[in-house]
This record gives structure tokens, sequence and C-alpha cells, in this order.
């Protein structure tokens, strides 16, 4: 008798497991859940532990500082050393190639971590300064978009957008305004990621020419992200990494209000593909490999699956730190002065005000988000060189510390 009540209650119990998997699998039907996500991320990831050697070769106008401000955010929580600019310079030796000698401390301790401000690339130096092992990456923008952010943000700076009334006037007669010898402020002006690459920027653009470059970048960089698809570059980059979700999770940085961007016509789109062409080949070449590696190590469903975790991730901590409901303010609209971005040539740069009455472990996750590059770099630099007087950066208000 016992045991036959025995066998009918195991019995009950599998029905009723059956039962219950077969509810989820239904809600989950029912609520359009991607089952993707309730796997576990990564799965099948290269084991190992996090990479912590990279250097992050910081191309202009691209999304870039919101890269910087990941890796900034990694280094200051592992305590991990950056290559930072010396004294009072805010990038490394820019437009002139890097030089080991432009980064603080490079005499007496041998070896960085992390590299990442704004250098023009030149392999042996950078290697100087780099550990053999260390992961190459970079970033790059449509170059019609890349080029309406530059002639912005340097229209008072480069000779060549000074004398544009508009970016139509620039293309329709570049020549006009654009002159080969007054290069290193023009650098903005013309093929400008091609320029950061370490490569001449007014070379012809000739087939071999091209795909030589194309592949010493191939050989050197182990990843190239792009902007338009900054989210799906971040599911490879921490993939990559082996980093932890928050570990890549950012707000967009360094954005422009929507008085100073300018809708191009569609002619103006076209000279500009042509008058940045190296730019336009670099960026159609890499834009095909990032898809092809997604499609070779993920595949859309894992991808899109990525992708949605990522966002949801950004969204709670947006609506965890952020105050004006996550939208990015005007320098004017931002409270405390640390958090102000520079401001440059004719754009508006917009940053964010952090939530009230945050505890102070939170305060500092949420302040690490958003501050500005300048203000997190001469942080970095009073951490790593508490000996040194504290880089004194005229250009912006205050200290965010
Ligand atoms: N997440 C994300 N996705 C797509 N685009 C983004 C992102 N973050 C920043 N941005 C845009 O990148 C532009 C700023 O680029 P940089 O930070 O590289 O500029 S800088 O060279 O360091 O001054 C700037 O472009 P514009 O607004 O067109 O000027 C930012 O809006």
């Amino acid at each position: 008798m016992m045991s036959t009540l025995g066998g009918l209650q195991r019995y009950f119990r599998v029905i009723l497991l059956l039962l219950l998997a077969l509810t989820l699998l239904l809600l989950a039907g029912f609520l359009h859940t991607d089952l993707e996500l309730l796997t576990p991320l990564f799965e099948g990831q290269a084991e190992g532990p996090p990479v912590t050697n990279i250097m992050f070769l910081k191309t202009h106008k691209t999304a870039s500082s919101t890269v910087l401000n990941i890796l900034y955010r990694f280094a200051e929580i592992h305590n991990l050393s950056v290559a930072l600019p010396t004294g009072w310079h805010v990038h490394l030796g820019y437009p002139w190639l890097f030089l080991a000698r432009y980064v603080e401390g490079v005499g007496s301790q041998q070896q960085f971590n992390i590299m990442c401000n704004h250098l023009r690339f030149n392999l042996p130096e950078v290697q100087k300064v780099m550990p053999n092992d260390t992961f190459y990456f970079s970033i790059l923008r449509n170059p019609v978009f890349q080029l309406e952010s530059s002639f912005i943000y340097y229209k008072t700076y480069a000779p060549a957008f000074r004398g544009a009334p508009s970016l139509d006037a620039f293309l329709a007669s570049p020549r006009t305004f654009y002159n080969d010898s007054q290069l290193l402020r023009n650098v903005y002006a013309r093929n400008n990621m091609w320029f950061d690459f370490g490569f001449d920027p007014n070379a012809p653009v000739e087939e071999g020419y091209v795909r030589a470059r194309i592949a010493e970048v191939e050989r050197r960089f182990q990843l190239v992200l792009i902007a338009e698809h900054f989210d799906e570059s971040l599911v490879l980059l921490r993939r990559r990494l082996r980093w932890a979700l928050d570990d890549v999770v950012a707000f967009r940085l360094n954005s422009r209000s929507a008085r100073s961007v300018t809708r191009l016509a569609p002619e103006t789109r076209e000279r500009a593909r042509r008058w940045c062409a190296l730019d336009w080949r670099l960026y159609q070449h890499f834009n095909r490999s990032l898809w092809g590696q997604l499609r070779a190590e993920l595949g859309p469903r894992r991808l899109r699956g990525e992708v949605a975790r990522l966002r949801a991730r950004r969204r709670e901590l947006a609506a965890l730190c952020l105050q004006d409901a996550g939208a990015p303010q005007n320098r004017t609209q931002i409270h405390d002065p640390g958090l102000r971005p520079y401001q440059s040539g004719a754009a508006d740069i917009l940053g964010y005000n952090l939530r009230p009455g945050l505890d102070n472990q939170t305060r500092r996750v949420c302040q690490r988000m958003v501050t500005p590059e300048l203000q997190y770099m001469a942080h970095l630099y009073s951490l790593q060189f508490p000996e040194k007087p504290p880089k004194n950066i005229p250009m912006v208000e205050g200290g965010a510390y």
C-alpha cells in the first residue's frame, strides 16, 4: 500500500514539473521573450582572466570619449596604470606622431596597462610603453557624419573650416579652403581617421596603397569598433576582453545639442565620401569585418539577446544615476562644474546631472560614468602621480572629485 502511494506521489511530481516547464515555455512565447536572454551570457566564450593590457587608438569625433570612459573606469576600479600625457598636456603629442616620451612616468615605470588618449599611431614607440601581450583596438565612424561633427567642433581651430561658411560650401570647393601646408591644424578637415592611424591623409587613393595600409591596420588591431553599431561593437569588445557586463555599459558622452547638428543634402554626403575617400575605404572595410566577426562568433539571435541585455542595464543605470530623465544637458544646465564637458568651436557639447540624494557608493559609480574626459584624466593623473603637481586644465572648471 505504502509503496503504491509513494509511486503515485513520484508520478504526480513528474507530471507537475512537466506542466511547470510547459507553462514557462508558453509564457515565454506569449510575452515574446527571447529565450536567448535566458541562456547564460557568452556561453562558449574563451576561458581566462579579464584582459588588462589594452591600447585603444582614440580616433576623433567617433564616440571615442564614450569608449575612453569605459577604459578609465576599468583602470580606476582595478588599480591599473594608464599611459597619461605628461604635465599639463591633454594629448599624447597629437597631431605629431606618438613618441614614448609623451607619456608621464615613462622613465621610471617602463610599461603601462592601458593607453587610450588621443595620439597619432606609431607602433614602434607604442611598443616601448605597452607590454607584448597588449590588446589593440580602435573605433571608426561613417566619415560623412564624422566630418560633419568635426566641422562644427573644430570650426574655429582648423584654418580650412574657419574660412568656410558651411560644410556644404566647404565640400562644394574644398581646395578653396584647405591648404596642405597647414596640415597640422587641418588634420580634422580631411581623412582624419586615416591620419590618426599614422597614414598620409592627402595620399592618392591608389588601390595597392589603400589595401596595404588596411592590411597593416588589420595585422595590428584585433578589433575595430563602428560607432553606428556601438552596442553590437561593445558586445564583441566585452567578449574579447572577458569583462563583466557593467564594465562596458556607458552613457553617450561628448554629444552635441540638436541645434549644433546640420542635416546634409545627399550631394553633400556624396562629396564628403569623395573628399574623405581614404576614410571611406577604411570605414567600409572594418564595417564589413565587424559584421563578419559578429556573425561568426555570435549569430543573429545571440547577438540580439546580448545587445538587449546591454541596453536594459544602461536604462537601469540611467534611471538610477541621472536627473532630467537621463537626457543630456547643455553646459549651462549642469549644476556641478566638475561634470561640465569642454566646449569647442560652434558646438554645444552636452553632459549630465546626477540625481541628488544618492548614497556615497552609488554616487561614485554614477559619477565615474558621467565625468568628462579632461576631468577624469586629471583625477587619474593625481591618483597615479600624487607627488606631482595636479594636472591643471584651464579650459574646464573645477574637478569632479
Ligand atoms: N554611444 C554612442 N553611439 C554613437 N555615437 C556616439 C556615442 N557616444 C558618443 N557618440 C558621438 O560621438 C561624437 C563624439 O566623438 P568623440 O568622443 O570621439 O569626440 S572627440 O574626438 O573625443 O572630441 C559625438 O557625435 P556628434 O554628436 O555628431 O558630434 C557623439 O554624439
